[in-house]
Order: structure tokens, then sequence, then C-alpha cells
């Protein structure tokens, strides 16, 4: 799709279902190189990016069959080790692969990620965790080499500076069949971490303490396949709340596990709307008016990062003045400067934003910088006045399935065109 289309102001209705979680199932299709058999996995979303993994995978020597919702994947005894930037450049999730094959090959070839949009994204704390489990690592040419070392890789005590979601998920995956015990400590909370450690303890891997600070992973010999169905997305399930709430509507939003959207939650109830959950699902329901409200991002279980964009579309539209403190990502504010060409009253000062409101937004052509911030280029199209106009909507498509339809099933006045 080429551009979005949005005429605002119409409330939304109904019941929208969340998809699985992107964040999830990158990681969990990396996992399937490790196994010795096929793996089974259900409600895989519709996404560029659930697509760019699987390409990886492919070009690594898997083989992927995909019927409706559900893939196959079928994993190689001789993976190829390398992933060149023509897909890591697409996705810098591409770079999960890396202990997966440093476990199964005993050799990783990936480019550097590089930097986005949102900040500059390192990659150390990932590769300090292999070295600490006995790689050795080599900066190449635009990429890293990493390879163990006689005996393979050992199980050793990992101290994460930051609890980086990326480098958890990579350590785990290198340790399962290290020799021994790995401990990360400071590890990334996020349910997507659970989400992989279940699925790698399907396949026979021991962990424990996934979704805790401090994980434990014993090393076993090899790994078989296994079936696992895929947590739904916590960061949708929260775009949709607040679509409902940003247009006034109703609408149950179902397949959510709203123990993961607690803090969105706690924010929109602070702010004067209505959530509840009813059966299967959480029902929003947008008042007329609501309040300002400060949000500091943080890591699990904090206020995500994921959903700052969103919530700030929402606060243009609350009575007062609202603080969002961004510290997850140093440059995650790409969506101001397109927010206040609809209207919106937003300044920035470092990793601050003050949004004063609430202002009626006006449609206007507007550029998705990234995936989030074209979440909330949506939501402020929803209730804005007039006709709004999205471009670079493939930022959209590699984390929301079916965004259009699933707007359009809710009442919405919304379209895409293609080039
Ligand atoms: C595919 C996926 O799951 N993406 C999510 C994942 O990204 P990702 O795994 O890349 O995010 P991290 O948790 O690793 O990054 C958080 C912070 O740590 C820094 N950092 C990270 C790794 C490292 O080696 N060195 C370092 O300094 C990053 O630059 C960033 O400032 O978690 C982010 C934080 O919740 C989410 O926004 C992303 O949607
Ligand atoms: C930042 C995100 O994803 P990624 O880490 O894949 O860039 C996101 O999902 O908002």
């Amino acid at each position: 799709m080429d551009k979005l289309y949005l005429r605002g102001g119409r409330p939304l209705f109904g019941e929208v279902r969340v998809s699985g979680s992107k964040n999830a199932v990158l990681p969990i299709i990396a996992a399937c190189l490790l196994p010795i058999s096929p793996c089974i996995l259900h409600d895989i979303p519709d996404l560029a990016d659930v697509h760019t993994i699987c390409l990886v995978l492919q070009h690594l020597g898997a083989r992927i069959n995909r019927q409706g919702k559900t893939l196959e994947i079928i994993p190689t005894a001789k993976p190829n080790t390398e992933a060149p930037y023509e897909f890591v450049r697409q996705m810098r999730a591409s770079f999960l692969v890396m202990g997966p094959l440093l476990a199964r090959a005993g050799l990783a070839d990936i480019s550097l990620p590089g930097g986005c949009a949102i900040g500059s994204r390192p990659v150390d704390l990932h590769l300090k965790g292999f070295h600490a489990l006995g790689a050795h690592i080599e900066h190449g040419y635009g990429s890293i080499r990493v390879k163990t070392g006689l005996g393979g890789l050992w199980g050793k005590r990992i101290y994460l500076d930051f609890p980086s979601v990326g480098a958890t998920e990579n350590i785990m995956m290198a340790a399962v069949l290290a020799e021994g015990q790995t401990i990360i400590e400071n590890a990334a909370e996020e349910p997507e971490i659970v989400d992989l450690a279940n699925f790698l303890g399907a396949m026979g891997a021991k962990i424990k303490g996934a979704g805790t600070k401090v994980v434990r992973i014993t090393g076993v010999r090899e790994l078989h396949g296994a079936t696992h169905t895929v947590i739904p997305d916590r960061i949708e399930a929260g775009t949709f709340l607040i679509a409902g709430a940003i247009t006034g509507g109703n609408i149950l939003v179902s397949n959510v596990i709203s123990d993961h959207v607690k803090p969105v939650l706690a924010k929109l109830r602070e702010m004067g709307i209505t959530v509840y959950e009813e059966c299967g699902g959480l029902r929003v329901i947008g008042p007329e008016k609501f309040s300002a409200v400060d949000v500091k991002t943080m890591p699990y279980p904090g206020f995500p990062t994921d959903m700052q964009p969103q919530m700030m579309a929402l606060m243009t539209c609350a009575k007062g003045t609202s603080i969002i403190t961004e510290t997850v990502f140093e440059n995650r504010f790409m969506h101001v400067g397109e927010l206040k060409r609809m209207g919106a009253q937003i300044k920035t000062v470092g990793r601050n934003a003050v949004i004063q409101g609430p202002v009626k937004l006006s449609g206007a052509p507007v550029k998705a910088t990234d995936l989030r911030a074209g979440a909330a280029l949506v939501l402020a199209g929803l209730c804005s006045q007039g006709i709004t106009e999205v471009s670079n909507v493939y930022h959209i498509e590699r984390g929301y399935e079916h965004l259009v339809e699933k707007l359009q099933g809710l009442g919405a006045d919304i379209w895409g065109t293609d080039i």
C-alpha cells in the first residue's frame, strides 16, 4: 500500500481481534533454527516483518510452509551462517538469528543493523553476552562474525547494563545449547521474553526466571521441534484501545492479555477513560472529555516506548498539559512535527515532550517516519476534521496486520491506495 486516507470524526463501534505479537513472533521464528526437527507456529500475523524474518531463515537453509495463520518451519542440519545487509537493513530483528546460529552451527556472520529513525540502537550488549559465553567476535566490513572456540559455548553469569529485549533474547537462544548454566542478570522482563522462553522450553530447553530480572538457562545437548501459539500483540491492543478512546467510541478489543497492557490501562483510566474487562477482551468507552496525564517510558512493566507516539496523539485531545518523557530511545519524537502539521500543540526539550490540549486536529498530508509514529498519525486522523493523507505506509505494514480492514470493521472512514 502506498498511502492511507482517513476522513475523521466518526466514533468507532464494534469488536476487533488483536493479532499475534510481532515482537514475540520474530525471535520465535529465529529460534526455529535451533531444533533438529520441524516446528509448528500458530497465530502468525501477516506482516512485512514476518515475511522478512522468514526470508532470512530460508536464506539460512530452513524450509517454511505457511497455511493461513500457521507456519511449519523445517530446520536444516547445516545452516548457512551469513545474514547479509540486504535482510538486516530491512529489519533490525534479523540480528536475532545470531544467537541460534552460534549455538547450532558455532558460527554466524551477520551484517550490523546500524541506526534507525528512533535511535542509534547498538548491539554491544548482545555481543558482550556472546563473548562471555566464549565466542570470538570479529568486526568485518559492516558485519560481525561470531565464532565458538574449541569446545563450543560455556554457560556464564552475564550482567546486562540495560535490560535490552533483543540482547536478552539473543543470549537466551545462544545459551540453551551451551555447556552448563548461564545466568542473565538485569534481563528484560517483557512478555515477549516469556513467550520465547515458553517456546524454547517446549523444544526441551531448561529456562527458569523468564519474565523476571534474573534468567537461568541450563544448556542441553539438543532441542527438538515444538508447537506453539504466539501471544497477542499488546502494542496493537493498546493502539486499538486508544482508537476507541480518541474517537469517543465504544469498542471491544478481543484476544488481549490484560496483564500485558496494564501500564496503558492505568494511564487511560487516569485520564478518565473507561476501560474494563469483558468476556474475552477489554471494552473501552471514550468520554467526550478526558484529562491530561504524564507518561514516562520504561522497560516492562513500565509504560512501553512502543505506545508513546499513540499516547501522544491521544494527549493532543486531552484537557490540560501532558508531559511525555522518553527514556528508552534517544530519538523517538519524529512524529511530533507531523502531529503539529495537524494542529497539535507540542514542544520538545531533549527527551521531554509537552503536549497542550485539547486541540481540534485537522486533516493534513503527513508522513509516517517509523512504525508507531505512523500509528499515531492514523489515530490523530481518526479524530480530525477533514481528510488526513498518510504516506510511507510501509512502516505501518511492518507491525499492524490488516489495519485498514480492522478499522473499517469498526466503522472508520479509511482507505488505502497503491502506487
Ligand atoms: C523486535 C522487537 O522486539 N523490538 C522491540 C525491542 O527492540 P530492541 O530489542 O532493539 O530494544 P532493546 O530493548 O534492545 O533497546 C532498548 C535500549 O537499549 C539500547 N541497547 C540495546 C541493545 C544493545 O546491545 N545496546 C544498547 O545500548 C538501545 O539502543 C535502546 O536505547 O524492544 C524495544 C524496547 O521495548 C521495542 O521498542 C521494540 O519494538
Ligand atoms: C521499534 C519497533 O520495532 P523494531 O524493534 O522491530 O524496530 C516497534 O515495534 O515499535
